[in-house]
């Protein structure tokens, strides 16, 4: 990821714990959103997403543990924190009765912006999010890919440094997801962070840089994207694709420190190359090939399926 150096995060979150009625929904978690960044929030129902959500948005004071949002406390700085945050909630509140330039000027009103500079930014959102023709519309006669975006679009109005999404995909078609996607990394590319939750994994898998885990309200793993996809495997493993077949190969790599398996995948020339991890040396097995007369088609480090990862970070049962 490319933040600025001693860049400050944008959410900071220290051992952050909240119960209901004695259910502990939120176990002392920790994590940090770094500025310009496409971060994930994903866990299961009930995993705490929301709650932290909530905290983060200061629409519930946490019970215990510290957060700042931009550096300033959600305890003290309610005011300084709304002023740059934009929530979107999971699911779309009333005012389906108005047309889309009704909701945005009714928000754009009460953020206090005046007549002519709320046309201008009702312009400004809807060109951004694609709706440039829906202005009219009436939003119940919208599709759900469409309220979402006038959602969006709303989230918009006060030009937020920071979006905070609570999984704004579910319920869409494909198409709708990857319209909306777009749109996030758009928002991105003009230098807002932005804070997505969802339940599936995969779906933030292209989009997001950086991920948090969340189970049971306790964080499972929180860093880059990659990272999560290639941590816990214990022995790192590699693939690597010929141009043609070697004779000989698996034997001769076999032979090498630190090459504890090869094992042909279910494409034509290509293995799955096991090291022991404290004798990982990539250095050994391309040299060898070459050695052998081999032609490197392809060589990356194999990465966990996605559900898998999640999988096994998260425990199975509804809560
Ligand atoms: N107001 C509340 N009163 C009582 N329990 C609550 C309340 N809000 C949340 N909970 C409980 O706290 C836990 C975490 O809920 P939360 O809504 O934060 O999870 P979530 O990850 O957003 O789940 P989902 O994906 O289902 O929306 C759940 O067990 C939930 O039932």
């Amino acid at each position: 990821m490319n933040h600025p150096i001693n860049s400050q995060p944008v959410i900071d979150i220290q051992n952050v714990s909240h119960s209901f009625k004695g259910h502990r929904a939120l176990q002392g978690i920790s994590f940090q959103v770094q500025p310009q960044s496409l971060h994930g929030f994903v866990g299961p129902n009930g995993a705490g997403k929301t709650t932290t959500l909530k905290i983060i948005c200061t629409l519930l004071r946490p019970q215990g543990g510290k957060v700042e949002v931009f550096g300033h406390d959600v305890r003290s700085s309610v005011k300084e924190i709304r002023k740059r945050i934009g929530f979107m909630p999971d699911h779309f509140s009333t005012y389906r009765q108005m047309t889309v330039f009704e909701y945005l000027d009714f928000f754009g009103a009460a953020y206090g912006l005046g007549l002519e500079q709320r046309n201008q930014v009702i312009n400004d959102v809807l060109t951004l999010t694609d709706m440039d023709g829906r202005k009219d519309s009436l939003i119940s006669g919208l599709s759900r890919g469409m309220q979402q975006r006038v959602s969006l679009a709303r989230v918009l109005v006060n030009d937020p440094d920071l979006l905070l999404l609570d999984e704004p995909a579910s319920g869409l078609d494909p198409r709708a997801r990857i319209e909306l996607m777009e749109i996030l990394q758009e928002l991105k590319r003009m230098g807002k962070t932005i804070f997505i939750s969802s339940h599936i994994l995969s779906e933030l898998a292209e989009l997001c840089d950086s991920v948090t885990i969340i189970d049971r309200g306790l964080v499972k793993y929180s860093g880059t994207m990659d990272g999560l996809l290639t941590h816990e495997q214990e022995h790192p493993i590699y693939k690597v694709m010929l141009e043609s077949e070697v004779a000989g190969l698996s034997d001769s790599l076999l032979a090498e420190p630190g090459i504890m398996k090869v094992e042909p995948t279910e494409k034509l020339h290509e293995f799955r190359i096991t090291f022991d991890a404290s004798l990982t040396n990539t250095g050994i097995l391309l040299s060898k090939i070459i050695e052998l007369n081999g032609t490197i088609h392809s060589f990356q480090r194999d990465k966990k399926h996605l559900n898998q990862a999640f999988l096994d970070l998260t425990e199975q049962g509804v809560r």
